[in-house]
């Protein structure tokens, strides 16, 4: 599968703030690339470079097989973090500006705004003034406007920023429902839900480099910690479980396992039930995607938690007592997982 991004030791600094130094990434076709990086650390600059608004200092940059990234910016749809309009014009106005800028003909620009219109749900306000819409309603007309050539990239920069819950969720739906129509996609974002939710392959820009990169779908549903509430622990029963590895601490009515493993956890478990130990509750804490995120921030090794192989415990694991894989600390992602799993049953009692 050919490259739809190619970037090689790109460095960027502004006067004597270094940014970007020296950033290796590549973005296959139709993937979903997850670029997560705390705030300042180069994401939009790096969106910037690739649609050629800035100049790298050295380093290379190919975009759909292409270094002359200005005639490359028709291919590429762009959902900028921030958008402005003119609050006169309505999205139907201003997504027919934008065509005939273009140079779309007449009867496939009208068509084509109507099916926009249609799948980001703006149909119903297609002709208000913008000044009138929701924050939600303009990141939806920012989606519209960047699929209006149909592009074969799209790079989006912090979709759901400034959107409460509900925004967030439609917005993130929507998103979904876009990947789905074989775009490739650089979806640059510090919140880890969007990730996890949309992406196939998450990079960690930190420090000017992209310092690790994990595909989601190892780390999706897993949690970092675990901790396991239970009834009194005599020191002796305390000691045996920390034997169990350097992971596992106890306190006087609980169990730490971190970072997480299923392997690890059957195995306290069983010490416990075996102890006749209550056991009154597992509680995940942070997702596997951020403990990894922060550690790497933090410069810190990450290679246990990089660990896929659930297989050896499946066995010995008392499916009662398993915690839902649905048990993120992420509110939205929680909400989003769980319309997806609504979604698929309603599709199977459709079949
Ligand atoms: N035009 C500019 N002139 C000087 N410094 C800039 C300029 N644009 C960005 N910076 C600085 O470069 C650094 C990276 O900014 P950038 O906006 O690319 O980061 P980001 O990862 O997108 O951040 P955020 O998540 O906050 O949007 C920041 O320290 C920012 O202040």
């Amino acid at each position: 599968m050919t490259d739809v991004i190619v970037v090689e030791g790109l460095t960027k600094s502004y006067g004597h703030v270094s940014v970007l130094r020296g950033v290796h990434l590549r973005v296959a076709a139709g993937e979903v690339y997850g670029l997560l990086g705390p705030n300042g650390a180069g994401k939009s600059t790096l969106i910037h470079l690739l649609l050629g608004f800035l100049y790298p200092d050295s380093g290379r940059i190919r975009v759909l097989g292409s270094a002359d990234l200005e005639a490359q910016r028709r291919q590429i749809g762009y959902i900028p973090e921030r958008q402005r309009y003119h609050n006169y014009y309505t999205p139907r106005e201003y997504l027919t500006f934008l065509g005939r800028f273009d140079g779309m003909p007449e009867t496939i620009l009208r068509k084509r705004i109507d099916e926009l219109l249609e799948l980001t749900g703006l149909t119903a306000v297609a002709n208000r003034y913008l000044r009138t819409l929701s924050k939600g309603m303009i990141q939806r007309l920012g989606i519209a406007q960047a699929l209006l050539t149909d592009p074969d990239l799209l790079l989006i920069d912090e979709p759901t920023s400034g959107l409460d819950l509900d925004g967030q969720q439609e917005l993130l739906v929507l998103l979904n429902d876009v990947r789905q129509r074989g775009h490739t996609v650089l979806l640059c974002t510090h919140r880890l839900a969007e990730v996890e939710y949309l992406c196939d392959r998450v990079g960690i820009l930190t420090n000017g480099k992209v310092a690790l990169e994990v595909n989601v779908a190892d780390v999706r549903h897993m949690t970092g910690s675990m901790v396991v509430q239970t009834g009194p622990l005599d020191l002796p029963l305390r000691q045996r479980l920390e034997m169990i590895g350097r992971e596992i601490r106890c306190d006087e009515q609980a169990v730490v396992i971190s970072p997480h493993s299923p392997e690890l956890q059957a195995k306290v478990l069983q010490v416990l039930i075996e102890a006749n130990v209550t056991i009154r509750a597992l509680e995940p804490q942070l997702s596997r995607l951020a403990q990894i995120y922060m550690r790497t921030v933090r410069g810190e090794p990450v290679d246990n938690l990089l660990v896929t192989d659930q297989a050896p415990l499946r066995a010995v694991l008392n499916e009662a007592i398993n915690p839902a894989p649905t048990d993120d600390i992420d509110p939205l992602l929680k909400r989003l997982l769980q319309r997806r799993e609504g979604d698929s049953r309603q599709k199977d009692g459709h079949q």
